[in-house]
């Protein structure tokens, strides 16, 4: 008998790709595709799924861009042969921070499409105020970081009040930026949506609320009274902080936030049961942010961490802890009040690894993409580049991008030696690019152990398990380096469902609909329907006895030398050979 049960839907708007799959309510994902940005819709010229404005830091994308690509997305699922009319709830994860500008006719253009014609031919222009969204890249808030870390005293309150000290791609400061450099756009902006409930509106045919955790990620909501952040929303309104008819204008457009991440927000909008045959009843649960929607690809215990190696590369935990730092940021947990969620982002993740790879493979004579020689490299260079017990410990900090862990504005690639005696550090006079294969990623999951280290348990200062999920994750070479900077009691594990975001947002529709009533939690729903076989594979031993201490004895100088760099002290290396 053919399978006729229900199916969940969870898409993932990341930086470079739209991706959907679909799962059952046993778990077992049953289909999933993707279109790529740069590759499917090369119309729009973007690189990476972005447009990049040098000049000005800015970093952004094209909305219409997206839309195409959810229109181009179900008519590839429908080639496919994909069964809409089996869809009982969708939800999405969006990549973090961006936000739309939607025109005064947007929600009647949402509410009234007609079948005839796509939804890029009758979004946009017209439904936005403004066509492009501002990208987590964008680095062109400084100004405005600035205001928000003032405004309430500090960078430490910041984080107190809101999970995070002041960021440049934070949404707050993007909002202010956009206030004072485009009056006329704001002013015929309706409401501001991020990226995530975004998605969740085409779907619902009308502006869905904010996620719970996803407005975490705006330095605009106060995560310990539970609302908007009135000294924010008012700086964010109106460059002088001070005109409560502007204040009272951002409230408007920003809306409610959702503080159900398993709400019904609705049917979907009679536009997709008419052109692709979803049914009617199939429900609308908010999307959240893609980090946080990662977190729900499996049923996470306390003390385990994900590593997202990704575009960016990012450190998750779920945490009962609410112990705010500007050093990370604290979200909402996106299902369960009550806990929150862990994270740090770097942005010189793939992207920098990636430089260190082709200069490899230059090094080499060779002149294409392949990770064989930076795996080799990673594997063969001894614990921080020390051929002898005497040796000095090789300290890299690889840059290209302006970064946002620690705060470096000037890129550049760094390099540091540490005297195995004194500690003391000093600059590095060079060394073989085959080096830094291995020093990039121990220099990264250094800054992950140093930062992650208030939220585990003292007495073991080590995850229980990390689970890697992303692009990099498929690189046992990366795998191994981690393993031996991070530890992990019972050892570092690849993810294998496929997009952990997109898997995250399905299981969470699942949960909406099919939760018993609203008592029965994520974890207790998808935890009694896991099976980790075929969905989690050893890729490593964590601890190694001897080496976790090895990297412990650099932690001193790592935090002086990432000092050195972030105060602007030394002068990075443009190239890397
Ligand atoms: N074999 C590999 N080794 C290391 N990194 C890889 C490998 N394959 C892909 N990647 C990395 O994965 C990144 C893309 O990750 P992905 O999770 O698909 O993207 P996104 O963050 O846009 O969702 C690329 O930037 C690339 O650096
Ligand atoms: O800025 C952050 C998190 O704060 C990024 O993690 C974005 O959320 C986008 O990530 P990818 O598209 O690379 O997955």
């Amino acid at each position: 008998m053919a399978d006729s049960g229900p199916l969940y839907l969870g898409l993932d708007l990341s930086t470079q790709q739209l991706k959907v799959l679909a799962v059952k309510s046993n778990l077992e994902t049953v289909f999933e595709e993707a279109v790529s940005f740069d590759d499917d819709l090369p119309s729009y010229g973007v690189r990476k799924g972005v447009f990049v404005n040098e000049k000005d830091d800015e970093v952004f994308a094209p909305v219409a861009m997206w839309i195409e690509a959810l229109d181009l997305l179900l008519q590839r699922m429908k080639n496919k042969g994909f069964d809409f009319s089996r869809v009982k709830g969708i939800s999405g994860a969006g990549q973090q921070h961006g936000s739309v500008y939607w025109s005064e006719g947007a929600e009647s253009l949402l509410s009234s499409l007609s079948t005839e014609k796509s939804l890029l031919e009758q979004l946009s222009p017209k439904a936005f105020s403004w066509k492009f969204s501002p990208n987590w890249q964008d680095h062109s808030t400084s100004e405005q970081v600035a205001a928000f870390d003032d405004r309430v005293g500090g960078d430490d309150l910041l984080a107190k009040a809101t999970g995070s000290g002041g960021h440049h791609r934070f949404t707050g400061p993007q909002i202010l930026r956009f206030v004072q450099l485009h009056p006329e756009e704001y002013a015929a902006t309706s409401r501001i949506s991020l990226v995530s409930s975004f998605l969740a509106s085409l779907f619902l045919g009308k502006i869905a609320p904010i996620d719970i955790s996803d407005v975490c990620g705006m330095n605009l909501f106060n995560i310990e009274t539970k609302t908007w952040d009135d000294r924010l929303i008012s700086l964010a309104a109106s460059p002088s902080g001070t005109d409560p008819a502007a204040t009272k204008v951002l409230y408007e457009k920003l809306g409610e936030v959702e503080p159900d991440g398993g709400k019904n927000l609705g049917p979907i909008s009679s536009y997709f049961v008419k052109k692709w045959g979803f049914p009617t009843d199939c429900a609308i649960i908010p999307s959240t942010g893609d980090n946080p929607s990662t977190i729900l690809a499996l049923p996470l215990h306390p003390q385990d961490a994900i590593v997202s190696l990704g575009t960016s590369t990012t450190i998750l935990m779920s945490t009962e802890k609410y112990y705010p730092s500007p050093a990370y940021h604290m979200f909402n947990h996106p299902t369960q009040p009550g806990l929150y969620m862990f994270m740090l982002c770097y942005k010189n993740g793939g992207l920098a690894r990636e430089e260190i790879r082709d200069a490899v493979n230059r090094a080499k004579g060779i002149h294409d993409h392949s990770w064989a020689q930076f795996n080799k490299a990673a594997i063969e260079t001894p614990v921080l580049g020390k051929t002898s017990p005497n040796d000095k410990s090789k300290l890299g900090f690889y840059f290209p991008l302006p970064e946002i862990v620690p705060n470096v504005q000037n890129p550049g690639f760094y390099r540091f030696e540490v005297d195995n005696t004194s500690k003391k550090i000093e600059e590095s006079k060079g060394w073989d690019v085959t080096h830094d294969a291995r020093a990039i990623v121990e220099s990264q999951a250094l800054s992950m152990r140093i930062r992650s280290a208030p939220l585990l348990d003292p007495k073991n200062p080590q995850p229980r398990r990390v689970y890697l999920v992303g692009g990099g994750s498929r690189n046992k070479a990366i795998a191994h380096v981690l393993a031996d900077v991070l530890g992990g009691i019972e050892g570092v594990y690849k993810l294998d469902v496929g997009n952990a975001c997109a898997l995250g947002a399905a299981y969470k529709a699942l949960w909406a609909v099919e939760r018993r009533d609203s008592g029965e939690s994520f974890e207790d729903l998808i935890g009694s329907r896991w099976n980790e076989e075929g969905k989690v594979e050893k890729v490593m031993d964590g601890y190694k006895k001897g080496t976790w201490e090895a990297y412990g004895d650099v932690v001193q100088a790592y935090t002086e030398a990432e000092a050195k760099v972030q105060r602007g002290d030394v002068k990075g290396d443009t190239s890397l050979i």
